[in-house]
């Protein structure tokens, strides 16, 4: 099993999205911008509210490992760093 840490999830999504790699999910996300990204963080929420409150706790981390992805790929879509978000915590 991989482990990625939210800082090393961030760069590869980063290399991705720069050379348009064919075949990535992030990229196509990309090309369907921030409304249909938007959406997905929405849709990932709930399934995390859904699985948080009737599915076990490994289902939960799964499901907000999804909305994390999501969430990172709108902040690609919009030029966000992570410093910029950071800065917020
Ligand atoms: N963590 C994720 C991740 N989580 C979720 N997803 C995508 O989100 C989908 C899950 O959402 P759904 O269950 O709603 O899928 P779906 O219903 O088929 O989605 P729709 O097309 O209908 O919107 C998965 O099928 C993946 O396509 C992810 N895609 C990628 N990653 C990470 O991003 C990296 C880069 O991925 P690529 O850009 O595809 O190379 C990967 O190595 C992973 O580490």
């Amino acid at each position: 099993m991989t482990s990625k840490s939210f800082e090393t999830l961030f760069g590869e999504l980063t290399a991705k999205a720069e050379r348009g790699e064919e075949g990535s999910r992030t990229v196509e996300l990309l090309g369907l911008g921030v409304h249909a990204i938007g959406k997905k963080i929405v849709e990932e929420a709930a399934e995390v509210w859904m699985a948080a409150e009737y599915e076990d706790g490994d289902r939960t981390a799964e499901e907000i490992s999804q909305l994390l992805y999501h969430v990172q790929v709108l902040m690609l879509a919009r030029g966000l760093a992570l410093e910029d978000v950071y800065k917020h915590l």
